[in-house]
């Protein structure tokens, strides 16, 4: 792919930005390196990175996001800040230099979670959100996101047999989950052409398939 225009501000980009979201425990980690390393067998540098997190500085943000300690509740307008506070710093030091030098950006969530979690989960107005995601994207969007979708109850148990500690989000009630899982679905059923559900509640061989047969599939439409 050449480079496409993204909005009227005239940002030319060169890279590719993909991004991975769903809930907790339904593999979005287990496999974003297999989409870096099915990138890179086609010849493409590939950078792998997360959000919050990404950078040193967004990473130390991201410390403060996860941290369950009760020592003072973080309220949800803090939240929302610190989301975008390191979003700003991981788009500034390391997204866009990335995409500009022509590299690929495979990112493990993305502003999908914040209507997700803070929207969705939260109970933010969305129109709060979209005016923080228009001043810190500055029209700059995903090419494609692979939506990871199972039910919340799976997955739960996913994350219990994984045996880590759960972060601060990992301890929100299920109703939380679900209305996360329901944005989420609604995102993605409202810009089919930038997204892609997969059933992740299959074995992982089937959704390793899945994703590298949507990714196929992008790749020429793209050329
Ligand atoms: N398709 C699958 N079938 C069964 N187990 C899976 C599958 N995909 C991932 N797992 C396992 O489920 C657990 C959660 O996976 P992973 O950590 O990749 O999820 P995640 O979406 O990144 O979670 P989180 O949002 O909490 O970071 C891991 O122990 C992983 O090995
Ligand atoms: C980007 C983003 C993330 N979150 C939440 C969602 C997760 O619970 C954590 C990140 O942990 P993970 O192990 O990397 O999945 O952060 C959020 O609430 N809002 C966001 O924008």
């Amino acid at each position: 792919m050449a480079g496409r225009m993204h909005n009227d501000t005239q940002e030319y980009r060169h890279g590719c930005f993909i991004t991975l979201e769903g809930g907790e425990g339904v593999g979005k980690s287990t496999n974003l390196a297999m989409v870096c390393e099915f990138l890179e067998s086609r010849g493409i540098e590939v950078v792998k990175t997360r959000e919050p997190g990404g950078t040193p500085r967004s990473e130390a943000i991201r410390h403060l996001l996860l941290d369950p300690s009760e020592v003072e509740p973080l309220c949800d307008d803090a939240e929302l800040l610190l989301v975008f506070a390191a979003r700003a710093q991981h788009l500034a030091c390391k997204i866009r230099p990335a995409l500009a030098r022509g590299a690929w950006v495979v990112c493990d969530r993305f502003t999908d979670a914040t209507f997700a979690y803070q929207g969705g989960g939260r109970g933010i107005d969305s129109s709060r959100i979209s005016r923080l995601e228009d001043l810190v994207q500055q029209g700059l969007q995903p090419d494609l996101t692979l939506l990871l979708d199972m039910p919340v109850d799976a997955a739960q148990q996913r994350v219990t047999q994984r045996g880590t500690e759960r972060d601060r989000f990992e301890r929100e009630h299920v109703a939380f989950f679900n209305a996360v899982r329901n944005t989420y679905l609604e995102r993605a059923r409202s810009s089919p052409e930038r997204f892609a559900i997969i059933d992740a509640a299959r074995p992982l061989t089937e959704v390793e398939t899945a994703i590298r047969n949507c990714l196929e599939q992008r790749l020429a439409s793209w050329k």
